[in-house]
């Protein structure tokens, strides 16, 4: 059974503690906060304060996706706004290695994301260090796109290195997640399921995160 992180990009940003109610009610796992810089990617979400505000009222862990450039500078307020995961992405980050290693000194689980056109073989020399791999499923910084169909052979890719080397991350799916594609994406060897529009869009988000869960 695949782990459930509903995206509060998707909720209604003026009824947060509602939505974020409805989510600890609900068999969701973690809570996914996408905080985009208007550099990194062309559009602002919310940062630090915001970050916060959701871990007041949150039961379930933080799994904050940062797309912004140099998260270094930020690694630590994120992690004292309630963070449990800390997922950078590669393409922001030239000194990798040193960011990894200053998200464990933080004691947050240390995660990468990849873009669409990233190889998940440029991970190789630091699978061993990662809680998390978050391959990309469309191009970041909106909700509601399109999932790319070729997710599905670098989730089947990295699932086999994983394989291979004995490696313990998980391998988180986001963007353009539904009923349509999960199930396949579980086959492939995904873990945690990103949901954004597909959950808060339903007449009943509390079910749409059960039935991809069951996926
Ligand atoms: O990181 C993201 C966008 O950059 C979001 O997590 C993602 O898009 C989720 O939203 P949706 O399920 O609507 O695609
Ligand atoms: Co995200």
């Amino acid at each position: 059974m695949a782990e459930i992180a509903p995206s509060i990009l998707a909720a209604d940003f003026a009824n947060l503690q509602r939505d974020v109610e409805m989510l600890n009610a609900s068999s969701a796992d973690y809570i996914h906060v996408d905080v985009m810089d208007g550099m990194f990617v062309p559009n602002i979400s919310f940062g630090i304060p915001v970050c916060k505000a959701v871990y007041k009222h949150a039961k379930k862990p933080l799994d904050v996706h940062l797309m912004i450039e140099q998260p270094d500078r930020y690694l630590a307020d994120f992690k004292k706004a309630g963070a449990a995961g800390l997922t950078v992405h590669f393409e922001a980050c030239p000194n990798l290695h040193r960011t990894i290693q200053y998200i464990k000194e933080l004691g947050a689980a240390p995660g990468v994301a990849l873009n669409p056109h990233t190889s998940v073989e440029s991970l190789f020399d630091i699978l061993s260090d990662l809680s998390l791999v978050l391959i990309m499923s469309v191009n970041p910084g909106f909700g509601g796109q399109e999932f790319i169909e070729n997710t599905y052979q670098k989730v089947a890719r990295l699932n086999r290195l994983r394989e291979k080397f004995g490696y313990s991350f998980k391998i988180e799916v986001d963007g353009g997640v539904n009923l349509d594609n999960a199930q396949l994406l579980i086959r492939e060897g995904v873990d945690i399921l990103v949901a954004g529009s597909s959950v808060f869009n339903s007449p009943d988000p509390v079910q749409a995160i059960e039935l991809l869960k069951n996926s």
